[in-house]
């Protein structure tokens, strides 16, 4: 198998409010190979979002190297990085982030890199209709249920036919039947795509269905008990 993304020593620390600067992240190695589910766990404020958000080149390291797809992020100026998102990473939000100005279908668009052909509605649609929304594509955030915004965040992140799907507690905000069902979806959806996920959860029973669980202690030596 090969290695979508390999993480290699690397630090990030963030300025502390009263001075001083704090170490959240220390990762000598962390890989997840082409297609593979790996689902993250660890202690609350561990890190698990900053990772994701240094995967998604939304922040740099302080030090050390991410390579997704060959390519290796801190080498991209910010836009070239926006880009290379755009192309490779879906991201589905905590708090899903949808335009409440938009339409269901216009949302699933906009997670799409390019234009605005016929082939993108269609796209749109039958990922809308994936998702059990078919008859809400012209539905608002905001006329949408909880449950159905998260899945109209699915089906965003999923547009664009990313290489990583990355979802930062994506089941926290529904039910526990409606969190397993939606886990299926976007898995299996990744699985049809041939697409790598990488998931935050707290939830050890859905932790449990993926092909691999990693814990951020065991990675992440800003962790390690001090001697
Ligand atoms: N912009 C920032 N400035 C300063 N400190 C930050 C910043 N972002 C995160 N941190 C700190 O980094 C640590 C890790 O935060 P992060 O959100 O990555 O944790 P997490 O593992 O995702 O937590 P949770 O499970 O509670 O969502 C926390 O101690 C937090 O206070």
């Amino acid at each position: 198998m090969t290695n979508l993304l390999e993480v290699n020593d690397v630090i990030k620390t963030f300025a502390q409010p009263g001075g001083g600067r704090l170490t959240v992240l220390d990762i000598p190695q962390f890989r997840i190979e082409e297609g593979e589910q790996v689902a993250l766990v660890g202690t609350s404020g561990g890190g698990k979002t900053t990772l994701l958000h240094l995967i998604a080149g939304l922040l740099t390291p302080d030090s050390g190297s991410l390579t997704l797809d060959g390519t290796e992020l801190t080498r991209l100026s910010e836009q070239g990085r926006d880009r290379f998102r755009a192309s490779k990473i879906g991201y589905v939000f905590q708090t899903f982030n949808l335009l409440p100005a938009f339409s269901a279908i216009e949302n699933v668009r906009l997670g799409m890199t390019f234009g605005s052909g016929r082939q993108d509605t269609e796209r749109a649609k039958d990922l809308l209709g994936r998702v059990g929304l078919a008859d809400r594509a012209n539905y608002r955030p905001s006329q949408l249920s909880v449950g159905q915004q998260q899945r109209v965040a699915i089906a965003r992140a999923l547009a664009g036919k990313p290489r990583l799907l990355l979802a930062d507690e994506p089941t926290a905000n529904v039910d526990p039947v409606s969190a397993e069902s939606v886990l299926e979806l976007i898995r299996s959806s990744c699985r049809d795509e041939d697409i790598a996920m990488l998931i935050v959860t707290h939830d050890m029973d859905i932790a449990a269905k993926f092909d691999r669980i990693e814990r951020l202690e065991d990675i992440n030596r800003a962790l390690a008990p001090t001697a």
